[in-house]
């Protein structure tokens, strides 16, 4: 049986779902909720094109049977729908979590709209108690490290982990996060980090299902 959990990513990715339309170019996200996601989208036997954010949802979409496009190949992507490891409700994002934020960060930004679906568990006040996933190249990883140290922010290579580019990931720990894209710029400047999991000022909205029901942000002023 489904757990409460499992059951309100569903619910939040139906919702997500239900933005599509025939003839729209997707972003897919990578992990559990898109997961839900790509079910949803092949149980309605939407005509999309998909452009997947990692080999894990390449795979799966064409098990599903949903055309695939590469991000070079497509002139825009409508609409993207991911899942995050935190928000909050000025939609700032940790992804990450899955290792694939490289991909899934450069689909966001081509996206004309980045829509997050979530359980309840990923709202947060501030972001940070969710350590900071920063992709790395193998060659910088001890250099980045010790810039990650030199901070203040205790971190660890995460083990067993190559991404799609063949990089690595470093998990940081910088405590709650007071300026999200002030953090994001600091670790972009490090030499030898490609990209981190702070996603500041790029989601557009938010479906986070909450106990059976799903909940928008932004709110709709009344809900
Ligand atoms: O950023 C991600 C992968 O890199 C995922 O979207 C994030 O980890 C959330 O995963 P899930 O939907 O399984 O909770």
């Amino acid at each position: 049986m489904a757990s409460q959990q499992e059951n309100d990513k569903q619910l939040a990715a139906q919702a997500a779902v239900a933005l599509l339309a025939d003839g729209m170019t997707v972003g897919l996200g990578t992990g559990s909720t898109a997961t839900a996601a790509l079910h949803a989208i092949a149980a309605r036997k939407l005509s999309i094109t998909g452009v997947p954010t990692s080999r894990q949802t390449a795979e799966l979409a064409m098990a599903l049977g949903i055309p695939l496009a590469d991000i070079n190949e497509v002139p825009h992507i409508d609409i993207t729908l991911d899942g995050a490891d935190e928000f909050t409700v000025s939609l700032d994002l940790i992804k990450g979590g899955g290792g694939a934020l490289l991909h899934e960060k450069i689909v966001a930004v081509r996206s004309r709209q980045l829509v997050i679906m979530t359980d309840a568990s990923k709202l947060v006040e501030r972001l940070g108690k969710f350590r900071v996933p920063v992709e790395v190249i193998p060659f910088a990883v001890r250099y980045v490290q010790e810039q990650i140290a030199g901070m203040g922010a205790a971190c660890t290579v995460r083990p067993d982990v190559v991404t799609d580019e063949g990089n690595l990931i470093v998990d940081a720990d910088f405590g709650l996060v007071e300026s999200p894209s002030a953090l994001g710029a600091r670790l972009k400047s490090i030499t030898g980090v490609v990209e981190h999991g702070i996603f500041a000022g790029i989601a557009t909205l938010v479906f986070m299902g909450d106990n059976g029901t799903v909940r928008r942000f932004p709110q709709v002023s009344g809900s």
